[in-house]
């Protein structure tokens, strides 16, 4: 078995009791669909009111009632068939509706979960992995699944099989049931104890669960370089921990739930054999007739069998419950990103953009700022290169600009507004961003481009294609613009993938770019491609760089250059190379063309 304590998953502040009132949590998308669970309600009572009128009917038949006459004998069996019939198409009906109903809200759920995530920032994602949402979205809405479409109404069909039942036993001899009545605390009883056991297990399960996802989607978004390092083993290592952990916690409630059966089920048989061998002999002695005594049998063996399924079901709507308080806790996530309620238009024509004393520590990183007092305007039209060692704070500036996060101090604006104060999704409009690492998705290149503007058309996404300079490698793949690139692209250079996605950024058609230069060396020809694509893109609109190739930063109307999250000058190349500072050291040592800087 694995060492649990290593890599034990859930061990967070959140609090380990589950109790199945958190299945509360479900009433808002339960709803919208009163309805079917009203149909599926009477269905249910229809067919459990049925069911227990029948041992009445075996009485009769036992006693001998009614038998006398042959006409008598087919109305009774006939009114059996009615009620087979009944007892058919409640049961149906039951199953349609409630399994419709399960279906239906996991959908919604499932949406309302992914539209949630889709609009979260990346601090974030920065403490949830995408194994462990993906996990969440699919094993623990089933779970749900499986409660709404059967759990509940199974429990609610026996729950009325136990009240009706009970009350008819007292009707068919109070003695019996007095002692029945015995017999119940103690069945009871133990249920409670080691449902409670139950529960704790089963919300560790169901962490195993996660923990396992997202070990295995790191390990295969990564499989090439687990390769490349020769890490396989390691990371079978990992994953077989954490599965085998989960295993055992399984098992944990595997064998809890096994005993819990053992004792519910010894317990309910022992009790109804003990009855019943006080009820022969009250037949024997003439107090009640055989009839009465097989109707008490079926009852009591009927309420013994609800309160067994009753406890299996319980287990379930425990695990049901944990699933639901995991996706409550998500959808209640509050984002430190956050729209206003009524956001400001964002301004038309040509968009300054402003940073005023602005301060950013990474919320995981609380110790070191990862931008210092930073104050910089940007013109509209202007093309900024920013520069500076790794780790200075240049892409923390992109990512500000976006507001994946807000400064702690100081302002941005975009237009003169402050970016708080518009709608991300109508702001970030403004801006076609070329990130570091092109992002390509396992679609054609057609659709890869047309994710810039997709309502573009295909002559639009041939004229950013031909912009980008990628409109010759794209013709030359075998079917063209309609060629699958593969999962992220794997069928594309790094070169060809960049110009994918400047195309993209071309086709957007934005007054503001960014552009997050690849720091990988290319060709001199791909170098030269890119260059001209850029060139392409920086037309009329306002390009903010994060330079690391001395090409780009020579043609920049201003460099910035920065260094631990400060501003250290703001020049032209020939003023900041004769200033002898760091930029004169960096265009020396660190710009990629290969070229002396000075
Ligand atoms: N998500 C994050 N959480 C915590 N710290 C971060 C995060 N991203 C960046 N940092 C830190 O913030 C500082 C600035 O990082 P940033 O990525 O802006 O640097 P950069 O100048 O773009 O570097 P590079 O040229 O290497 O990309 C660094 O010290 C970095 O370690």
């Amino acid at each position: 078995m694995a060492d649990a304590t290593a890599v034990k998953p859930g061990d967070d502040e959140r609090p380990k009791s589950r109790k199945v009132s958190a299945l509360r949590g479900l009433t808002p998308f339960l709803a919208p669909y009163r309805g079917m669970g009203v149909v599926a309600g009477i269905a249910l009572v229809l067919t459990a009111g049925v069911s227990l009128l029948l041992p009445m009917a075996v009485r009769r038949v036992v006693d001998g009632f009614g038998m006398e006459r042959a006409e008598m004998l087919d109305q009774y069996f006939g009114a059996a068939m009615a009620v087979a019939l009944i007892l058919a198409l409640g049961s149906a009906t039951r199953y349609y509706f409630v399994t419709r109903l399960g279906e239906r809200v996991v959908a919604d759920i499932r949406r309302a979960l992914f539209d949630k995530v889709m609009g979260m920032s990346p601090s974030w994602f920065e403490k949830m992995m995408t194994g462990e949402i993906l996990s969440r979205i699919t094993t623990d809405t089933t779970l749900i699944l499986s409660v709404i479409g059967s759990s509940v109404s199974v429990a609610l069909r026996h729950l009325l099989t136990l009240i009706g039942g009970m009350v008819l036993l007292m009707l068919t001899s109070i003695k019996l049931t007095g002692l029945v009545a015995l017999v119940v605390p103690g069945v009871v009883i133990p249920i409670i104890i080691l449902g409670r056991r139950l529960r704790a297990s089963s919300r560790e399960n169901q962490d195993w669960m996660a923990a396992g996802s997202a070990k295995a989607g790191e390990a295969l978004s990564a499989v090439q370089i687990v390769q490349a390092f020769t890490h396989e083993a390691a990371t079978r290592g990992e994953f077989a921990e954490v599965t085998e952990g989960g295993f055992a916690s399984a098992l944990r409630r595997v064998q809890l739930r096994a005993v819990m059966t053992f004792v519910v089920m010894f317990l309910a048989f022992a009790g109804v054999v003990g009855v019943l061998w006080i009820g022969a002999h009250d037949v024997r002695e003439g107090v009640m007739t055989a009839g009465e005594l097989v109707q008490f049998v079926i009852y009591a063996v009927m309420v013994a069998g609800a309160l067994g399924a009753l406890s299996e079901v319980w287990g379930e709507l425990q695990r049901a419950a944990g699933a639901t308080e995991r996706l409550v806790e998500i959808l209640g996530d509050q984002d430190r990103v956050s729209d206003p309620a009524r956001g400001v238009a964002v301004p038309d024509g040509p968009l300054e953009i402003g940073f005023q004393g602005v301060t950013f520590r990474y919320p995981t990183r609380p110790d070191t700022p990862a931008l210092e007092e930073v104050s910089l305007t940007i013109h509209p039209g202007e093309t900024v290169a920013l520069v500076g060692p790794s780790g200075a704070g240049k892409s923390t500036i992109f990512q500000l600009l976006q507001r994946f996060h807000d400064p702690d101090r100081g302002v941005i604006t975009l237009g003169g507004v402050d970016l708080r104060a518009m709608n991300r999704a109508e702001f970030r409009r403004k801006f076609a961003l070329v990130p570091q690492e092109s992002f390509i998705f396992a679609a054609s290149a057609f659709e890869n481009i047309r994710f810039g503007r997709p309502d573009a058309t295909r002559a639009e996404v041939e004229a950013a294609a031909r912009a980008a300079a990628a409109h010759d490698f794209i013709t030359a793949l075998p079917q063209g613009y309609d060629t699958p690139l593969g999962e992220r692209g794997v069928m594309l250079s790094g070169g060809q993938k960049q110009r994918v996605a400047i195309a993209r950024a071309i086709l957007r058609d934005a007054p503001v770019l960014l552009l997050d230069e690849a720091t990988s060396a290319l060709d001199a020809e791909s170098e030269r491609a890119v260059q001209q694509a850029v060139d392409a893109l920086a037309q009329g609109r306002t390009l903010l760089v994060v330079a690391h190739r001395l090409a780009t930063v020579k043609r920049a109307d201003r460099i910035v250059v920065m260094d631990q999250g400060r501003i250290v000058a703001i020049g032209r190349h020939e003023e900041l190379v004769a200033q002898n500072g760091l930029y004169a050291r960096l265009a020396r040592l660190q710009f990629t063309d290969g070229t002396e800087a000075v």
